[in-house]
């Protein structure tokens, strides 16, 4: 029998070839919904979903009967509720490593961008407001040789203070993760308590997954503690921070500024501050998202669903006890 899968995220004409060739494939690039009427009809009879962004219920699972695995292209796997699906023996594969580089690259993108205010000054020059040298009321602070704290410390957070300890001469703190020795040796990184790190550091920078713990662990209280002129930076998930008690320290300067990639909801509303405010840099998700790393997480969600489907261990996955089922 020929499988079943649904795509519902674009990935490029090589790759739908090869699932193609080896099963009958629904291609829904731009679903947005799982309640929607073209979902619902090929539901009942998929083995194999691949695509990201949205969010896969126990009441899409229900319509799923026949579902094996799925295949994200994306390596956080809060869309998905990963218990019920190892109960029901479905497996889920994600894309870690693929993109641990690139979105470190957002990070310091961030870091740097808010830092120097590259925003608000380009758009400027832009607006043809450069009209006399620059004075001090736009001035940045410096990156090199200050200090970095990173809220999770995994391939992510790792790649990020590597660029900081590294090519900026930072001192990096960590928290919210398991002792790091080889990272600790290499990078003299120090390990501490989550308030000890935001009140040393100037700028912290949010790489956790968003999991049942880490729901809202960066709020008031937490920006109470934080260096004045501290800079926050968060690439992991909006929903890690409490997005209001983050607006009201960004407005009333208890926080200096914020980069952001990731947010409560998204898209983020077209009337959200953040959207507005002038010491936030906002970017619309877009961690890994350039041309060589996406199709790299599309590829390996290819290749982890071709696999998962014809019974061999998947390149990655998140649940592997679902196969025990
Ligand atoms: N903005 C974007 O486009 C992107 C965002 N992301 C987000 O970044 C997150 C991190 O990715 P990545 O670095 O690859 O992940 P990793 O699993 O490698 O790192 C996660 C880090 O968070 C720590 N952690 C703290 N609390 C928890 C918890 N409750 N559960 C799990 N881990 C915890 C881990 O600790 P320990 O070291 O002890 O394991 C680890 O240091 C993703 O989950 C995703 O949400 C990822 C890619 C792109
Ligand atoms: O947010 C992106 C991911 O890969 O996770």
């Amino acid at each position: 029998m020929t499988k079943r899968i649904l795509v519902f995220r674009e990935i490029n004409d090589t790759q739908l070839a090869s699932l193609r060739a080896e099963f009958e494939v629904d291609y829904l690039p731009h679903l947005t919904s799982f309640d929607a009427p073209e979902a619902m009809e090929i539901l009942p009879q998929v083995h194999g979903l691949v695509g990201a962004s949205l969010k896969v219920t126990p009441e899409v699972l229900d319509k799923a009967p026949n579902l094996e695995a799925i295949a994200s292209i994306s390596v956080g796997y809060d869309n998905y509720p990963v218990d019920e699906l190892t109960r029901r023996g479905i497996l889920l594969c994600n894309t870690p490593d693929v993109l641990t580089e690139t979105t470190a690259d957002t990070g310091f993108l961030l870091i740097m961008s808010t830092a120097r205010r590259a925003i608000e000054l380009a758009e400027m020059v832009r607006q043809g407001r450069w009209t006399q040298n620059i004075g001090k009321e736009w001035f940045g602070s410096d990156i090199h040789g200050k200090t970095l704290g990173m809220v999770g410390m995994g391939r992510i957070g790792a790649a990020i203070a590597r660029r900081g300890a590294l090519g900026f001469n930072m001192n990096v703190l960590y928290s919210m993760a398991s002792s790091k020795p080889e990272l600790e040796k290499s990078l003299g990184a120090q390990r501490l308590e989550l308030d000890a790190l935001l009140e040393q550091a100037d700028i912290v920078c949010v790489t956790v997954p968003l999991t049942e713990q880490t729901e809202k662990l960066i709020g008031a209280a937490q920006f109470a503690r934080m260096k004045p002129g501290a800079i926050f930076v968060n690439v992991a998930r909006g929903k890690v921070v409490d997005e209001a008690a983050m607006i009201q320290a960004l407005d009333d300067g208890t926080l200096h500024a914020a980069g952001l990639d990731v947010f409560e909801t998204e898209p983020l509303p077209a009337d959200s501050p953040l959207a507005r405010m002038s010491n936030v840099v906002a970017l619309p998700h877009i961690g890994s998202a350039t041309h060589e790393t996406r199709t790299a997480m599309a590829q390996r969600a290819v290749d982890n669903i071709r696999l998962a489907l014809d019974g061999q261990p998947a390149l990655s996955a998140v649940n592997v006890d679902a196969l025990e089922r």
